[in-house]
């Protein structure tokens, strides 16, 4: 049995269209969900703050009807969480809490850790060693500045923004702001230049990934710098893409097939003209070697060439690829009115 975890007053809450939000209020208002059901029943047997959240289906029935945990009579049951990703952030962080922490009977008993009330779940979790301190991503930020160039220690930095949560965001940013914004800084003398190319570098890539520069605690880009710069930077990303030599001599080693369709669409690009096509064959017939073909010699000449899939694996097979929804933006949720914000 899986049960649902929810942050303070966000439990999940079922209506119809038609239902008045009134009525919805007054017949979720004394409504337990599992969790909070599970805070009470810890608060009012203490013989039961010995079970972790995930084991209480071993020994207890969840009573739809009466949205309460009963005493398990018969067959046994194994529980377990629903699965929260790092990228949820508090969400995970109570999770985590949830995993290791017995008999708590309410959200402020895992605010706690070491006799004190925490502002975040996160910060709990950090103070009682549950999870790492922001040392190791510093400290790979460091070897990586070594090695590194500051482009791509800013992608590195975003990267981790995106998928390991920091947990003092704007200490990581001083502390590594030297090396994040090194090639600026050998460019440009203002210094207020400086820091908004690395900001607009890092907001590129956290809204390449569906996020804001906001979601963090970061500096703000100051109001007059020129946005057109985000598009340009999309343009300068497409330009340092590598074309590798074995894909521009792949186009000599073409079969006749691959070598009808190169043609075909190197004709409307040399001539200008638009056009869509549509390539089939079964798989390991050389799709994707004619792409790279076709991606190397096009960018080769200085022009951009988006290469895009639908899937991740299929993206990275390709140089520079994407996948469809992060390079175009595509939202997940399509309407009729979707639109897909790219920078021409
Ligand atoms: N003209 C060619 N000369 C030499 N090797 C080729 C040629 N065309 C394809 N190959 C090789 O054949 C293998 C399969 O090709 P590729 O991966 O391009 O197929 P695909 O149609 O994209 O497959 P899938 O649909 O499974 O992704 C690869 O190792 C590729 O390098």
């Amino acid at each position: 049995m899986a049960l649902q975890i929810h942050l303070p007053n966000q439990q999940l809450v079922r209506f119809k269209d038609a239902d008045r939000m009134g009525d919805i209020v007054d017949r979720e208002k004394g409504k337990n969900s599992m969790l909070t059901a599970f805070f009470k029943k810890n608060k009012e047997d203490s013989n039961v703050r010995k079970y972790l959240c995930k084991d209480f289906p071993k020994h207890f029935t969840w009573n739809r009807s009466n949205h309460c945990w009963r005493t398990r009579e018969h067959k046994s049951m194994i529980g377990r969480l629903v699965y929260a990703n790092p990228a949820e952030g508090e969400r995970y962080y109570l999770c985590l809490l949830l995993c290791h922490i017995t008999g708590p009977t309410y959200f402020e008993d895992l605010y706690t850790a070491n006799g004190v009330l925490h502002p975040t779940f996160q910060k709990a979790a950090l103070e009682r060693g549950l999870i790492e301190t922001d040392d190791n991503l510093s400290q790979c930020l460091v070897e990586a500045s070594l090695f590194q160039f500051p482009s791509a220690l800013r992608r590195l930095f975003a990267m981790m923004l995106i998928f390991c949560e920091p947990g003092n965001v704007r200490k990581l940013w001083d502390d590594h702001y030297d090396s994040l914004s090194e090639d600026y800084r050998k460019q440009y003398g203002c210094v207020e230049r400086v820091q908004n190319m690395v900001l607009i570098d890092i907001r590129v890539f956290l809204e390449s990934m569906s996020k804001k520069l906001s979601d963090y605690d970061l500096p703000n880009v100051s109001a007059h710098i020129d946005l057109q710069s985000i598009g340009y930077r999309e343009v300068q990303e497409e330009y340092s893409i590598n074309v590798e030599n074995e894909d521009l001599l792949a186009r000599d080693s073409l079969n006749p097939d691959q070598k009808f369709v190169y043609d075909e669409i190197m004709r409307h690009v040399d001539e200008n003209i638009s056009g869509v096509f549509f390539i089939d064959g079964p798989g390991g017939t050389g799709k994707t070697f004619l792409y790279k073909a076709l991606l190397a010699i096009i960018r080769a000449r200085g022009l951009i060439a988006l290469a895009t899939a639908t899937s991740d694996v299929a993206a990275n097979n390709m140089p520079g690829g994407r996948t469809a929804h992060s390079r175009f933006r595509i939202p997940l949720n399509l309407d009729n009115n979707s639109m897909c914000k790219i920078t021409k």
